[in-house]
């Protein structure tokens, strides 16, 4: 499991060892790491070290430091570099000198700059707030050779991952002791994540995200004892005649994802059994038997007979997941969400969310998350690249996708049959949509990669549906069982 700290949480881990540390320790320490993910870089994209060239972009504070620092470590190795300096009378006064010693130049934003091998961006760490301002844009705006940040790149929100105007796109990321919101919430402008342990000691966390071994130990398996009851049954409510197709996706996501039993209950029943015949199915819903937790909205249409349909579903007193058309028609009647004993999860796209809330979810989407999950007293899963999860009680995950292989359309229908398989065999809602997001973006990189569990090779990609999405969906749970770890998987688009 990892970790994403805030600012604040950062400072405060921060305080105590810079008190018991010598003057400037810590960002010795920060810059050693950030130096050396910078030689290794340097070799993979140019051979070597000795010789190449780096710019240093350098800000007015402790960021711009780490990056001096960095910039006089790598001098020693032959590197050749020049710093620009965007506030030469507020630049961090040790780290300038130590570069300037290590015979590091000082140039203006106003030079030729040449082309370098490569870039530190150390224009603003966890204390930027806000786009890059005018002159930091101008300056990043010239820049051709990839960038590595500091921290993380300036410009993007640390906080929140918001992007609001110019700001850094790096190649890789280099983050000082602990993760931030920004390296999941704002992954695509970020690149690699690393991260430079500088012995912090953190506290709680209230953001994570579950790492492969804990999918893998996550996802339920029959036992020696188990029958097909006994792992939990899902019913899927999905499909119309008009879209048929939620049906069959819904309902073979969840067939995928569990052993044990699917119900659907829907008048899609033909459609369904053709593709996944050990579904049992009928068009009536007062017929279709015990379930320990309902899937219902894809494709149902937002009719009368709609409506009547949820209200029964949410009547039932075992877990149920609330997708898309179910959405639209609970924005009229939270109540039905609100009353429940038994636990809700709402999966909103963000338009989804604008109609539940009558506002965007906007910069701070995990603010948004939370204050929903609160309101109404349910667990919720906003889509996007970055998926957020929060309970009622605040604890939110966060699913990183590694890409956006999955905005295709039914991918939604397919995740919502895989959490909801997962909540029959008696995951909690947030913890069985963490694990199912992640099964679900997996599936997606190795569908776009034509399957192929060696995630590393480099294999071209295209463009996939949620079919294909759902045909990889058995070997991305395979992957995620035997502990591969997501990072070792390359970005896909
Ligand atoms: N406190 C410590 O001991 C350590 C701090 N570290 C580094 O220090 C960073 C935090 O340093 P600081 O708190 O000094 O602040 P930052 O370096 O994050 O930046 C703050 C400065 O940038 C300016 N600024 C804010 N938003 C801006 C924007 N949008 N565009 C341009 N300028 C903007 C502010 O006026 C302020 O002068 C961390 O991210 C990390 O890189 C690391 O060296 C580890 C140790
Ligand atoms: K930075």
């Amino acid at each position: 499991m990892r970790g994403y700290y805030t600012a604040d949480e950062v400072r405060a881990a921060e305080a105590p060892l810079l008190a018991s540390l010598p003057d400037g320790a810590l960002m010795r320490r920060a810059a050693h790491g950030l130096a050396t993910v910078v030689a290794a870089e340097l070799r993979a994209r140019t051979g070597g070290v000795a010789g190449r060239t780096i710019t240093v972009l350098v800000g007015s504070g402790d960021n711009g430091g780490d990056a001096l620092w960095a910039g006089a470590m790598l001098r020693k190795r032959g590197v050749a570099a020049t710093a620009v300096l965007l506030k030469p009378e507020k630049t961090h006064a040790a780290g300038l000198a130590a570069f300037t010693a290590a015979g590091g130049r000082v140039a203006a934003p106003s030079d030729d700059l040449g082309l370098p091998d490569l870039v530190i961006d150390g224009i603003v760490g966890i204390s930027g707030r806000g786009p890059l301002r005018p002159d930091a844009a101008a300056l990043v705006d010239r820049i051709e050779a990839p960038i590595v940040s500091a921290d993380l790149p300036s410009g993007v929100d640390p906080d929140t991952g918001a992007v609001d105007g110019p700001a850094v796109r790096a190649a890789v990321t280099v983050a000082f002791g602990a993760l931030k919101p920004v390296h999941a919430l704002g992954a695509a402008h970020c690149g690699r994540v690393e991260l430079v342990r500088i012995g912090l000691s953190l506290g709680d966390v209230g953001i994570t995200a579950l790492d492969a071994a804990d999918v893998g130990a996550a996802w339920p398996v029959p036992g020696a004892e188990d029958d097909k009851y006994s792992q939990g049954v899902v019913g899927v409510v999905a499909g119309s005649d008009g879209y048929p197709g939620a049906g069959v996706l819904c309902t073979g996501a969840a067939v995928t994802a569990t052993s044990g039993l699917v119900r659907y209950a829907g008048p899609c029943t033909g459609e369904v059994l053709a593709h996944a015949p050990e579904v049992i199915a009928t068009a009536e819903l007062a017929k279709a038997g015990r379930v320990q937790s309902w899937v219902v909205g894809p494709g149902m249409g937002t009719d009368d007979a709609a409506r009547r349909t949820l209200r029964t579903v949410l009547d039932a007193d075992v877990p149920a997941l609330v997708d898309a058309d179910g959405l639209t028609l609970l924005a009229e009647d939270p109540d039905l969400v609100r009353s429940r004993t038994a636990a809700t999860l709402l999966t909103p796209h963000a338009g989804e969310f604008a109609r539940l809330t009558g506002k965007d979810p906007g910069p701070d989407r995990v603010a948004s998350v939370r204050a929903l999950a609160a309101d109404w007293n349910a667990h919720v899963l906003l889509k996007g690249r970055a998926t957020v999860i929060a309970e009622p009680g605040g604890r939110v995950f966060v699913n990183e996708a590694g890409g956006s292989w999955s905005a295709t359309a039914g991918a939604g229908d397919v995740l919502a049959g895989i959490i909801g398989a997962l909540m029959a065999a008696g995951l909690t809602p947030d913890r069985a949509a963490a694990v199912g997001a992640r099964a679900h973006s997996l599936a997606a990189n190795l569908a776009a990669r034509g399957g192929g569990a060696d995630l590393s090779a480099g294999r071209g990609t295209a463009p996939i549906s949620a079919g294909t999405l759902l045909a990889h969906l058995r070997e991305s749970i395979r992957v995620l069982r035997a502990g591969v770890s997501p990072e070792e998987m390359p970005a896909t688009s």
